[in-house]
């Protein structure tokens, strides 16, 4: 072996001490074993001809050097995409999450591709009807043309109904006139709008017979497919620098008025004919929302992969890592042996896996909304909309913490832009934001518990994720304190309803004392915020536990054990988290919560020695994780060299500044 592939010692003792099947729990977090074999071998086609082809690491280009070459390698990837994975996963699988986790192995950023991949495509099979779809959709996933999402504007991202850009409809010529009338209209923020996108998908208020049906979504052609000129009439450009997305063009976007014809508009759920009469979307008002449902529900999956790498590379660095003495003279631990070093990390191992399972069953249930859709059943659309609204808000939320607790945990070098742990920030803490805001996606999550609330008030059975509500009218008191995993379950139900309890109380109150109903709702926000967590978490715990229950029911005696204690970790953790809640809504005593904290250390000691293990068993190939701390072999301090190598800075011995600047500097007189 040469030094370049010996692994670092410490790991390999930590490999030999792991002590269940580690592809066990791959097939499990991949959804079964053809699910790991399928994606082993797109990875392979993709990534072996040497992904990460960056001679200089696109840290150290500028702004245009790093847009040109995010553009390079977005084409190479697609190309391979194109000519190679496709044959294996079908056409249908575009843009699947296996292709995005691929695609990381091109860019420590963004692809300017993304929005193209993740919301037009999505939008042209959501909102066209089959013939557009014939018409866009062959073009679009052959890249013959590329598009982004041009939804938030200056002045509105929250406030849909807000958005100013005008969507006239003229018979005469058959054509939708697009204007932008003010300044704060101009669409903001939309990826690969700013120097990519040919085309895009934007979301408008639609006039007809002069009267506006609110905002509709179009496909806009906005330049040329030859020169790549702005078409005239149109005003695109980049939004400038960001925290993050730095190689994602996101882009403004400006019509003055601009026309294009009737069958541009997205007319699967609502439609304007000929003459300009406008047929009303037949089953729903929000279908228009449909992109963004899809998308808030991919996200749990991206939250979980994204904790999963910066996880992989904390676990990993902290195997190999030593630092202090526990005792005088003797050796230095490694730092993955202190107590609150695995505090900080193993419930960011246990999150990826809750989220992991989260994300397939809420995959589950958009698809079965969505067969139900097609037969034009609608009934169940406000559950998928409070179900994905709060996932994706808590999923995205708990993962920018965690991640930066990952990066925390890596002390220094843990800055070090090498290590990915500041991309990986950079990139999930957006996710909180954009696709709808933390807490705006909570209180919609809100609104849907209220009425469930008043429904399970008035005797009715409601729907299954909030069945609690059920119970909650036939038990009396607080819930009884149980330590088994059904029993905190439970317990975490309890909390959920009384605290939505509380809120319809205080929005009662709030009227009963005059106040009107939105205000009354308004000076309840903070609770009703706070509630729609409760019942996120308790959704999150229920699912992971069943999940866990359902999918280690054949597996090896080991495999069963390390996934139950991740798993009771991850209640035992949430509950001490709460402690004032349980207090307040559960019998728990004092001794109870002493038993709680022993419980979880003891947890911590049982998970130690497997916790190598555990992160190799998220495969994240070296290529996609592009850390210095944290690949397989555990090289890090190497690596940390060899990447010094590719400083530019370090180019010539001595910086032209210094006889410049610094010389001068040194020689002037005071
Ligand atoms: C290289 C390979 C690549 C591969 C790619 C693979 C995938 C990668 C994965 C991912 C990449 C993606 C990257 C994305 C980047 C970012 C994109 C963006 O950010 S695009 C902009 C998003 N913008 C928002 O999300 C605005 C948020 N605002 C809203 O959604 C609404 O305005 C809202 C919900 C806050 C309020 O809407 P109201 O004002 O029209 O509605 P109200 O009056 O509050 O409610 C009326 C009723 O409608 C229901 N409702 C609202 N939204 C609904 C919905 N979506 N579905 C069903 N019902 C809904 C409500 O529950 C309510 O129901 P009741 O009256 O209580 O019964
Ligand atoms: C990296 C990135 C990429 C993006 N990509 C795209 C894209 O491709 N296409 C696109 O169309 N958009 C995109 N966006 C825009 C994004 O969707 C919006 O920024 C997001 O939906 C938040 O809306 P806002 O900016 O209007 O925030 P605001 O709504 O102005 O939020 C500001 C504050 O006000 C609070 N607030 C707002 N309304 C309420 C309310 N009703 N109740 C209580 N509090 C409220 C929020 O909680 C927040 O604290 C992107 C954004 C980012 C950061």
């Amino acid at each position: 072996m040469t030094s370049k592939n010996k692994i670092n010692e410490d790991l390999a003792n930590e490999r030999r001490k792991c002590n269940f099947n580690i592809e066990e729990v791959t097939y499990i977090l991949d959804g079964g074993k053809e699910k790991t074999l399928q994606r082993k071998k797109i990875e392979d086609v993709a990534l072996n001809g040497g992904a990460s082809v960056d001679d200089i690491p696109e840290e150290y280009l500028s702004a245009r050097e790093r847009y040109e070459n995010a553009i390079r390698k977005s084409c190479i990837y697609t190309n391979i995409v194109k000519n190679e994975v496709l044959e294996i996963t079908g056409i249908e699988n575009y843009g699947s999450p296996v292709l995005r986790r691929t695609g990381d192995a091109f860019f420590k950023d963004i692809s300017p591709f993304m929005l193209h991949l993740g919301m037009f495509v999505p939008s042209i099979i959501g909102q066209c009807t089959a013939e557009q779809q014939a018409t866009w959709l062959p073009r679009a996933l052959d890249m013959k043309i590329i598009g982004a999402y041009a939804q938030t504007e200056l002045g509105h991202g929250t406030f849909i109904r807000g958005l100013e850009t005008t969507a006239t409809y003229d018979p005469e010529t058959e054509e939708f006139v697009l204007h932008s009338p003010t300044i704060t209209s101009y669409k903001w923020w939309a990826g690969g709008l700013g120097r990519t996108a040919n085309h895009c998908t934007v979301v408008a208020q639609l006039y007809t017979q002069g009267k506006c049906h609110g905002t509709h979504l179009f496909i806009v052609q906005i330049r040329d497919l030859e020169t790549h000129m702005p078409l005239p009439g149109v005003k695109v450009g980049e939004i400038g620098p960001r925290m993050g997305f730095n190689t994602a063009d996101n882009g403004f976007l400006g019509f003055n008025n601009y026309r294009i014809p009737r069958m541009n508009m997205m007319m699967k759920n609502a439609q304007v004919l000929k003459d300009g009469t406008y047929v009303k979307a037949a089953r729903h008002g929000k279908l228009t929302y449909g992109t963004m449902v899809f998308v808030r529900v991919t996200l749990v999956g991206e939250a979980s992969f994204n904790l999963a790498k910066a996880v992989t590379i904390a676990v990993r660095y902290s195997a190999v890592r030593r630092q202090s003495e526990l005792r005088p003279g003797s050796i230095e631990p490694q730092i993955l042996d202190y107590p609150t070093q695995q505090h900080k990390l193993f419930i960011c191992i246990a999150t990826a896996h809750a989220f992991q399972l989260t994300a397939s069953w809420l995959w589950n249930t958009f698809t079965a909304v969505q067969a139900e859709m097609k037969k034009g059943n609608v009934d169940t659309l406000p559950e998928l909309h409070a179900l994905s609204s709060c996932l994706k808000a808590l999923s995205t939320s708990d993962a920018t913490a965690y991640i930066e607790q990952c990066r925390f945990a890596c002390g220094g070098h843990g800055y070090m832009l090498s290590s990915n742990l500041p991309f990986l920030y950079a990139f999930v803490v957006a996710t909180r934001t954009y696709e709808g805001d933390y807490t705006v996606l909570l209180l919609q999550t809100a609104r849907f518990l209220v009425k469930a609330w008043e429904q399970a008030e008035s005797g009715k059975v409601v729907t299954p994720t909030v069945a609690y509500l059920n119970r909650h009218f036939t038990t009396n008191g607080k819930m009884i304190w149980d330590n088994s995993p059904e029993g905190i379950i439970r317990v975490f139900q309890s909390v959920a309803a009384g605290k939505i309890s509380l809120c319809v109380r205080s929005i009662r109150n709030r009227i009963t004392s005059g106040m009107d109903h939105e205000d009354a709702w308004l000076m309840t926000t903070v609770q009703l915020v706070n509630a729609a967590e409760a019942h996120c978490r308790s959704v999150i715990l229920h699912t992971y536990w069943n999940e866990i229950v359902r999918l280690t029911k054949h597996s090896s005696d080991n495999v069963k054990t390390v996934l139950n204690q991740l798993v009771m970790l991850y209640l035992t953790y949430w509950a001490l988290e709460r402690t004032g809640d349980l207090l307040r809504y559960s019998t728990i005593s004092e001794n109870d919560i002493d038993l709680l904290q022993r419980q979880y250390e003891e947890l911590l000691v049982k998970i130690r020695p497997n916790a190598v293990g555990l992160v190799d068993a998220f495969d994240i190939r070296d290529e996609i994780l592009q850390s210095t701390l944290g690949s397989y072999d555990g090289r890090v301090y190497e690596r940390l060299m060899e990447e010094v190598q590719k400083n530019p800075l370090n180019k010539e011995p001595v910086d032209p500044s210094f006889h410049k600047y610094l010389k001068p500097l040194m020689k002037s007189k005071i």
